[in-house]
């Protein structure tokens, strides 16, 4: 077998690699570590450049697009998530500095500046070829995946860059203890603040694991297309089975039998004729009460840091939402900068970079560990057909 790294830029994938092994267990001598963001408006002007960033080619509706925009006009046209990727970037500094890693880290987002193809070329001015990217997003699908290493291959086109760089990115992360971690704490201390105000019952509190909306047709692409995940494909599988443990772990820890969840989606997007997944956050507050639950707790286990989509849709409709069902109602952390969640993508560069058996890489869910090299049609692309993705197998 080769001991080139498997994954390459843009459609280099070689023929051994479209038979090649799911996980790169040969050492990768990276030289350095690309964050791959989403990236938010920061000001007022951006808002409307931001959006029609995101949305060019998706046929998002007029109306929504303005009810978006509200949303950031609404905090002063700032979306918190780029300050947060700065603060996720200096924490992974600060790791790698604690642990003795000479890998600088590069930030670059998709739809915003500092833009992805920025970064790929200060890190090819300093002298870099070999990235490992980190992208700023957990599970399967086009949006949560896919688009992340069509938009680095994209950047190295337009850098031109491609022939010379190589960019790998770490394994999706959903069920990573550093990911999955901070999110049992977070739903250990919400209900523990909550059971005051049900008598001590904790039958009478529900979790919501609260992700994001997806098209079923992207759901049901979602993951390798060679393998079957039942309803809503990898994604929502993902969800479900971290989810489960997310919910099982906090319950032992709190010493209760067990603790009621459902998972939810919210932010739906795109013309209402397009089927998404559901339930949606509000609709399924809005049953609980019938159902004798008295107080909730919505977990974001769908994202990593308290961007728009958590403060808007969560705490602020689904919050209103939980008032109007007289529900008592907390919103647990996301990850964000938790130690537990730097040490963590920590690891997973180094896995990659040490060639790390497969047997040995930590992960809490018969799902994974999830593949190093996305599988042939991965996540495919149902809105322009095929686009060349970094850090997978083609087509
Ligand atoms: C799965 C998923 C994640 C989680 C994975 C990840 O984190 O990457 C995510 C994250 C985010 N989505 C974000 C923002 C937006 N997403 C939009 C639109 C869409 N998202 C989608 C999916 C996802 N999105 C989809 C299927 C669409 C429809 C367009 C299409 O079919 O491709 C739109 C357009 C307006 C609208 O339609 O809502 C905006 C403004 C921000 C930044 C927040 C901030 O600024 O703080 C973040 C982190
Ligand atoms: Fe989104």
């Amino acid at each position: 077998m080769s001991t080139e790294p498997v994954a390459t830029a843009v459609l280099a994938a070689s023929p051994a690699a479209a038979d090649g092994p799911e996980h790169v267990t040969e050492p990768v001598a990276y030289d350095a570590i690309l964050l791959a963001g989403f990236g938010g408006p920061e000001g007022q002007d951006d808002v409307i450049p931001f959006l029609r960033n995101v949305t060019r080619g998706r046929g998002i509706p007029d109306e929504r697009l303005e009810e978006v925009a509200h949303h950031y006009r609404h905090f002063g046209g700032v979306s918190p998530i780029n300050d947060q990727s700065r603060e996720l970037k200096a924490a992974l500094e600060a790791e790698l500095e604690r642990r003795g890693i000479d890998l600088p880290v590069y930030w670059g987002n998709r739809n915003w500046d500092p833009y992805l193809a920025d970064a790929v070329r200060a890190a090819y001015a300093d002298g870099h070829r070999t990235l490992l990217a980190i992208a700023t997003s957990a599970y399967s699908s086009f949006s949560s995946c896919r688009q992340y290493r069509e938009d680095i291959a994209i950047a190295l086109d337009a850098t031109g860059l491609g022939g010379e760089l190589t960019i790998d990115k770490v394994r999706q992360y959903f069920d990573h203890p550093g990911f999955v971690e901070p999110f049992v704490e977070g739903v250990v201390a919400g209900v523990r603040e909550l059971l005051p105000q049900v008598d001590g019952d904790a039958s009478r509190i529900r979790l919501l694991f609260a992700t994001h909306s997806i098209p079923t047709a992207d759901a049901e692409r979602s993951g390798p297309r060679d393998r079957a995940f039942g309803e809503g494909g990898a994604y929502a599988a993902q969800h479900l089975a971290v989810s489960e443990i997310v919910a099982t772990e906090a319950a032992r820890i709190l010493g209760v039998d067990r603790l009621g969840w459902d998972l939810v989606y919210q932010s739906r997007s795109g013309p209402p004729t397009q089927p998404w997944l559901e339930p949606d956050i509000n609709d399924r507050i809005a049953e609980l009460p019938g159902e004798g639950v008295r107080a909730v707790a919505i977990v974001p286990v769908g994202f990593l840091s308290d961007h728009m989509e958590v403060l808007w849709d969560l705490d602020t409709e689904a919050l209103e939402s939980a008032r109007e069902a007289g529900l008592a109602a907390v919103r647990t952390p996301t990850p964000g900068s938790h130690q537990r969640f730097v040490e963590g993508l920590v690891d997973l560069v180094l896995e990659r970079r040490d060639g790390t058996p497969v047997a040995e890489r930590p992960a809490l869910t018969d799902l994974g560990p999830w593949f190093d090299v996305c599988r042939p049609g991965c996540c495919e692309n149902i809105r322009a057909g095929f686009k060349p993705a970094a850090a997978g197998v083609a087509p």
